[in-house]
């Protein structure tokens, strides 16, 4: 790999990312949408904003131009929030080099097309699928930061593109997995900032070990019966992108999901919760696109269901306890 990677979006996933790519050799171009952001980045190495304790590789400089990180960079890394990617991909392009490989760091479902990431860029940037890199994980982005071990899974249709990825990220603190389960990689993350969203509610509502041990369980249930749906291996939701990412997300209090459900939980309204957190949770929306992707395929995910009711239509958290509690027994 010679020319130098983009990263478009330079929050806190953005930014960590971006190290990673320096640690493992990588010349990086940040896109920040805020010119201070840009300017602390290029002059000081610093993101104080998402990663205060940060200090960025030499390697990473930032602007805020998109053209000018997106021109020669045969790598181009998404890390915007799900639901403005479409807009701001069909803004970026017409100015990806012609074999650049993309790479999703997203975890959302699109409101009203109910479409996975690597969809909305395989039709907004008009690429074949091949060309998509989806990076899911247990990657809970201040860990990283600090240079704590992790791993993640890099998927992609064509192995060969994975691979060319998964090299580029590969440091002494962050250990890549290939896989060919784009569809299974991007169910496992998105779908658990929404039974991240369910576990913080729990916490909240003083729910001990086995509540939320009943909840990551039937979670990953849930999220797997879609994902089978959809065409997914089963096995992905057994591995990083699937349990490890939501024991992970629903255990820490660095999750922005985990830590909005626990607003909701204490009572809070929805307005409430989104003043008390700056970051993008993005299973607040995607909880809405995903109820409605399961729908429309026929599966059931109840644990979804009350989440969204929670968040958009005002439901009190006990009621949608004693809905989940009062379901029809069945054999596991
Ligand atoms: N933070 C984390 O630990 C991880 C996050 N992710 C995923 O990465 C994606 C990005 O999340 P974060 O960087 O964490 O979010 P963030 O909230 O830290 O940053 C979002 C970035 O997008 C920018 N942004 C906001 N509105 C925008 C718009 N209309 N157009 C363009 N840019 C806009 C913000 O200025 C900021 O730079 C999400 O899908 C998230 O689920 C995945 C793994 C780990
Ligand atoms: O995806 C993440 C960790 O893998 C980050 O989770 P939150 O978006 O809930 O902070």
């Amino acid at each position: 790999m010679s020319g130098h990677v983009a990263v478009l979006g330079a929050g806190s996933w953005g930014t960590a990312f971006a190290k990673i790519l320096a640690d493992a050799g990588r010349e990086v171009a940040i896109w920040a949408r805020r010119p201070p952001v840009a300017e602390a980045i290029r002059l000081r190495g610093r993101n104080p904003e998402y990663l205060p304790d940060l200090r960025l590789p030499h390697r990473v400089t930032a602007t805020g131009d998109a053209v000018e990180a997106i021109s020669g960079a045969e790598v181009v890394v998404l890390a915007v929030p799900s639901q403005t990617l479409r807009g701001n991909l069909a803004e970026w392009a017409s100015h990806l080099e012609p074999d650049a490989t993309l790479v999703s760091l997203m975890k959302g479902i699109e409101l009203g097309t109910t479409k996975r990431m690597s969809e909305v860029i395989v039709e907004t940037a008009k690429v074949a699928a091949d060309r998509v890199v989806v990076v899911s994980g247990p990657n809970l982005a201040p860990e990283i930061a600090a240079g704590q071990p992790a791993a993640t899974v890099v998927a992609c249709t064509d192995i060969g593109r994975a691979t060319l990825v998964q090299r580029a990220v590969t440091t002494p603190y962050f250990r890549p997995y290939t896989n060919d389960d784009v569809i299974g990689c991007e169910l496992g993350g998105a779908v658990k900032n929404v039974i991240a969203l369910a576990y913080g509610i729990a916490t909240a509502m003083g729910f001990g070990d086995n509540t939320r041990a009943m909840l990551i369980t039937r979670g990953l249930a849930e999220t797997a019966r879609l994902g089978v749906a959809l065409g997914a291996d089963p096995l992905t939701f057994a591995g990083l992108a699937g349990m490890g990412d939501l024991v992970g997300t629903c255990s820490s209090p660095l999750s922005r999901n985990r830590t909005f459900g626990e607003h909701l939980g204490r009572g809070e309204t929805l307005e409430q919760a989104q003043v008390a957190t700056r970051q993008t949770a993005e299973g607040v929306k995607s909880c809405l696109a995903i109820r409605d992707l399961a729908r429309a395929h026929r599966v059931e995910m109840p644990i979804t269901e009350q989440v969204e009711r929670v968040c958009h239509e005002g439901v009190d958290p006990r009621l949608a306890v004693r809905a989940l509690m009062s379901r029809t027994t069945k054999p596991e």
